[in-house]
């Protein structure tokens, strides 16, 4: 199970004083060096965070995959296809958000998505869709020619949380038999089944537990952790949760 850690909020830091440090791709060489499998960065609309220039730098000079987050519109595809990243994962926007608040409704917008998907492939991007655990969104994914699905485990780790850490609780079990259920669905469907979403170092082991999942992104925490211990003991301190809970 590889770890793709998410380092929007690395910009989020440079932003608040509008400068040039901490530098996404000084985070994305210590993520690298502490054992993250992959580099997650969240190309808003608004730019609040990860700035387009951050994208290409990330390519340009460091070696790492990158799955490229973006909302499904001809800009986003359009620097999608220019930086080439290896996945590109297709997500809901809110100006107003403080994060992203659901999974992408693509039986709603089949058509246009399946489009989008398209026109990523032809790029030799793999496309990612970042979506609730539910059987009809599962489905629409299949139809419209996505590889992977990343299934949102907010409503999971808010559960956790809200039951006062107690990963046996009603609720608790029944978000993870949720997040569970999607994930055969995915597998069934021939598609990539990966998780993520407000996984911390609290709820990340029994989603790491899960049958079949093959990616976990991070990004919240670790760099909430790093703050304290560095990027590269946060990283590797996930890292050893989730192995231990795969049993490895
Ligand atoms: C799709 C998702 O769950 C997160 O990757 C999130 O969108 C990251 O971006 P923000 O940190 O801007 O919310
Ligand atoms: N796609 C989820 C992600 O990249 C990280 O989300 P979070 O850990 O910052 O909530």
């Amino acid at each position: 199970m590889e770890l793709g850690v998410n380092i929007d909020h690395v910009a989020t830091l440079r932003q608040v004083r509008r400068t040039w440090e901490p530098d996404p791709v000084w985070a994305a060489v210590e993520a690298h060096l502490g054992g993250a499998d992959g580099i997650t960065v969240h190309l808003r609309e608004d730019r609040r965070h990860i700035h387009d220039e951050d994208v290409r730098r990330l390519r340009e000079l460091t070696q790492v995959k990158l799955n490229l987050e973006m909302a499904a519109t001809a800009e986003m595809v359009g620097i999608a296809c220019r930086i080439k990243p290896e996945m590109a994962m297709l997500v809901p926007e809110g100006r107003q958000e403080v994060t992203t608040e659901g999974g992408l409704d693509i039986v709603a917008h089949e058509a246009a998505l399946k489009d989008v998907i398209a026109r990523l492939g032809e790029a030799g991007i793999v496309t990612s869709v970042f979506i609730d655990a539910d059987p009809a969104q599962i489905a629409a994914a299949a139809r419209i020619g996505a590889r992977v699905c990343e299934v949102h485990t907010g409503p999971y780790a808010h559960a956790f949380h809200g039951a006062g850490r107690d990963a046996e609780a009603p609720a608790v079990v029944a978000e993870l038999q949720r997040v569970a259920a999607a994930g055969e669905a995915i597998r069934a469907l021939g598609m990539r089944f990966n998780a993520g979403h407000a996984l911390n170092y609290y709820n990340v082991q029994p989603i790491a537990r899960l049958p079949g999942v093959r990616e976990l992104h991070i990004g919240h925490a670790i760099v909430s952790r790093a703050v304290f211990i560095g990027l590269r003991a946060a990283v590797a301190e996930m890292k050893r949760l989730m192995r231990e809970a795969a049993g490895g």
